[in-house]
């Protein structure tokens, strides 16, 4: 059953001490740096116009500067308590992994149903209820419902989770595209992105559940809303659209296929926006 004791377990989320030294470090420290290697533009903003109190943040994930560009183009009084949703069994095994989310994210555990569980050690399911009580606390949360970075820069399908918070809560959600992040940072690269690549944050209007509206529905209609602002904006700039990723990776999939079949060798998925043989 969850372990959360809502005080002991909470209360850090709350914290107004904690939520100043997370904003001073995030625009003293991560925002130039994440602003420095990438060029970013933000767009959207207007549209968080009026909007106060707890809400749920659902953006597309492929990087490891997904968080970062959320909290540095959100504006500061809706960053301010942002608690971000990160993968129990990625970064809350040991405490050196979870100090980064922890002190710039507010992080907060999720479970996917991933890693051991040892003897005397929280099981994979034992962080459950934890996004509910934050919102309950008026906490507001930034959920990546794909579970996963993408690998292939096409947006995979989202868990009905983040969905289904907002409709429980009565909280809005607001849809975020991130547009070039898996270009300029894809999973399996190791270091920082090279030659300042541009990326786009587009943030779209705060959805409401319509009544009756069940968390599959809700999330199908908020996917396919960071899909439009993702395309939009690929569009505009000349950027590669999701479902361009898509034809790409059933293309990579499809001759890998047969280049499996003539040399029994693998390859990893290419980035259509790099040169063929770059790192
Ligand atoms: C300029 C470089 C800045 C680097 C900052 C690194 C900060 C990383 C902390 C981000 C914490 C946000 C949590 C994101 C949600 C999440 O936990 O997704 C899971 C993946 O992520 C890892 O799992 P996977 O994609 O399956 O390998």
């Amino acid at each position: 059953m969850a372990s959360v004791k809502p005080n002991k377990d909470r209360g850090r989320y709350t914290n107004d001490l904690s939520a100043v030294t997370r904003q001073a470090a995030n625009m003293l420290l991560l925002r130039p740096l994440v602003w420095r290697v990438v060029k970013v533009s933000v767009h959207g903003v207007d549209n968080l116009d009026g909007l106060d109190g707890a809400y749920v943040a659902v953006a597309n994930h492929s990087s490891h500067l997904d968080a970062p560009l959320v909290f540095g183009a959100l504006p500061k009084r809706l960053s301010k308590y942002l608690a971000t949703g990160a993968a129990a069994d990625y970064f809350f095994t040991t405490w050196w992994k979870a100090i980064t989310p922890v002190l710039f994210f507010n992080a907060f555990p999720v479970d996917r149903g991933k890693g051991k569980s040892k003897q005397g050690a929280r099981s994979p399911r034992s962080h459950r209820g934890m996004a509910g009580s934050l919102l309950t606390d008026g906490v507001p949360l930034l959920i990546f419902p794909e579970g996963t970075r993408s690998r292939t820069g096409a947006m995979g399908t989202f868990k009905p989770g983040a969905a289904a918070l907002a409709i429980s809560r009565g909280v809005p959600v607001i849809p975020i595209a991130l547009v070039g992040a898996w270009a300029a940072m894809p999973s399996e690269q190791a270091g920082l992105p090279k030659g300042r690549p541009p990326v786009h944050v587009a943030i779209g209007h705060p959805m409401d559940p319509v009544p009756g509206e069940i968390a599959h529905e809700f999330s199908e209609r908020i996917r396919r809303q960071v899909i439009e602002l993702h395309d939009q904006t690929a569009r505009a700039y000349g950027m590669p659209t999701l479902d361009e990723y898509g034809r790409h990776r059933a293309l990579s999939q499809s001759s890998e296929t047969s280049r499996t079949a003539s040399t029994g060798k693998k390859s990893t998925p290419t980035n259509p926006h790099r040169p063929s043989g770059g790192s």
